[in-house]
């Protein structure tokens, strides 16, 4: 758990401590409509900013029609990391000392090193993107400003150990750059003299990984694409939907405006404009952006793909003598294959998502629970991860491994503390924001399991009934 960021403040510099208004940095931040027009942007005449139940978003005031330019960024806007020299953003000349730090943050929290140019120009007096950071949210409702009370409330291993991992790197970094910085001289000091702990570096992180846009940089010299976090003012404000009315175009040829946002559909009046984030699951809407979609169709559970576990549901379910924790050497060959087993294996499976069982963990059982080699070679190993393909290896081997699913689900289901329903008893007694989002993140993995034991039941009656039907003819 991290606390609400505290900096010192000088006469110099704009303080990075929390300002009195509860919800954007400044009470009364700059019109940011007006400051995109300013800079040479584009914002269509029938778009305001309201409040909603999300937040902010942009709202239409007028019917625009499909095709519409909503919005249009001129190249300058954007606040990124631009390549070395960063020359061509205006007031985006990045510092030695600050380059250093973002070095030093692993690619995987790329949110961290952006994070850390927007708080280098959170603390810089006359920042060009002052206007767009002083209406940026002062909290972030991201679980590592949980109280550990609601990390643990979370109930779901995978998801903890994220949330320790961030608090124990920004913990760590706390101490890194105060040790870099030591004797760094105010003009040179990135965050011009300021103290940075892990509090103000969780903002950063968290309004950047809850706004910033993952667009095409470069092609490198061998072809493959780069991909530059942006965060993109304005823009930003839109919130996400799974059936989104907008998209983000990004032109690379004109002068004017490179980052447009482009109506899908047609938008009627009062409709909220939405850009989809990313077919992601709960487990990323919660860490990066700090809310939880019910009934989200990507959501998924995790588990270790571990025989003795498949063993023990296997038998549950009333399979006899199942061998997943001694598979023959010709099974072992195919789990080798599947990545489940050897030096390169990656032992993390999930049930849920489109997928419902992910194809190497499907597969694994279905060969596991057969009982010779010749009925799986005649399969490709893409028929036997897919879900579609009915009963590749016969009806009785398909049962077989649905139930161990089913019997799976139970198992995973039990692991929680708490039912669905004393979930939906402490929602209703009436909870804090952070309690709230933990047990709703938690009710939310326990249906993902129950609308998998659905699923695959159903798959199971399907297969007895024809399976009986075939017997009777
Ligand atoms: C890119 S910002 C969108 C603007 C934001 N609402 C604001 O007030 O500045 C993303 C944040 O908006 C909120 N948000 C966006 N879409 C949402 C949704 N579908 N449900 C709940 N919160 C949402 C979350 O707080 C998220 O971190």
């Amino acid at each position: 758990m991290l606390m609400a960021p505290k900096f010192i403040t000088t006469t110099q510099l704009r303080p990075l401590s929390c300002a009195s208004s509860p919800t954007r940095l400044v009470p009364q931040p700059p019109d940011l409509i007006r400051w995109v027009k300013r800079e040479g942007g584009f914002v269509h005449p029938g778009l305001r900013i309201a409040d909603g139940d999300c937040g902010l978003g942009l709202v239409s005031t007028d019917q625009i029609p499909k095709g519409s330019d909503l919005i249009g960024l001129p190249s300058h806007v954007p606040l990124r990391i631009g390549s070395v020299g960063d020359a061509d953003n205006v007031g985006g000349g990045v510092e030695p000392a600050l380059l250093g730090l973002v070095r030093r943050v692993p690619e995987e929290l790329w949110a961290m090193r952006l994070g850390l140019k927007l708080l280098r120009e959170r603390a810089m007096v006359g920042s060009f993107w002052w206007p767009y950071i002083s209406n940026l949210p002062e909290t972030y409702s991201v679980p590592i400003f949980f109280p550990g009370e609601d990390i643990k409330n979370l109930q779901y291993a995978p998801l903890l150990s994220q949330v320790n991992k961030r608090c124990r790197f920004l913990l760590e970094f706390e101490k890194e750059i105060k040790h870099i910085l030591q004797d760094v001289k105010s003009d040179d000091h990135p965050f011009g003299g300021q103290d940075v702990d892990a509090s103000s570096l969780g903002w950063a992180m968290s309004a950047v990984s809850s706004r910033a846009f993952r667009l095409h940089g470069d092609k490198l010299p061998d072809g493959t694409k780069t991909y530059i976090p942006m965060m993109l003012p304005l823009i930003d404000i839109c919130n996400h939907s799974f059936h989104q009315n907008a998209e983000i175009v990004q032109e690379r040829d004109t002068q004017t405006s490179k980052f447009l946002v482009v109506a899908e559909k047609q938008i009627n009046q009062n409709d909220s404009i939405t850009l989809n984030y990313g077919c992601l699951s709960n487990d990323f809407f919660l860490l990066d952006y700090g809310f939880v979609i019910t009934s989200n169709p990507f959501d998924c559970i995790e588990l270790k793909y571990d025989g003795g576990l498949l063993d023990a549901a296997s038998m549950a379910a009333g399979i006899s003598s199942p061998n997943f924790s001694s598979p023959a050497p010709w099974q072992r060959e195919i789990l080798a294959q599947l990545n489940l087993e050897g030096e390169a294996s990656i032992l993390k499976v999930s049930l849920g998502g489109p997928e419902v069982v992910e194809g190497r963990f499907l597969a694994a059982l279905r060969v596991l629970l057969a009982d010779d080699r010749e009925t799986v070679e005649k399969q490709n190993l893409d028929s036997l991860q897919s879900i579609s393909a009915e009963a590749p290896l016969g009806i009785p081997n398909e049962v077989s491994a649905l139930r161990t699913l089913i019997a799976l689900c139970v198992i995973a289901l039990n692991h929680f503390p708490t039912k669905i329903m004393e979930d939906e008893a402490l929602l209703k007694e009436g909870v804090s924001a952070s309690t709230e989002l933990a047990v709703r993140f938690r009710m939310e993995k326990k249906s993902v399991i129950i609308d998998v034991m659905r699923n695959l039941s159903r798959r199971v009656k399907k297969l007895a009934a024809k399976e009986t039907a075939t017997t009777e003819c």
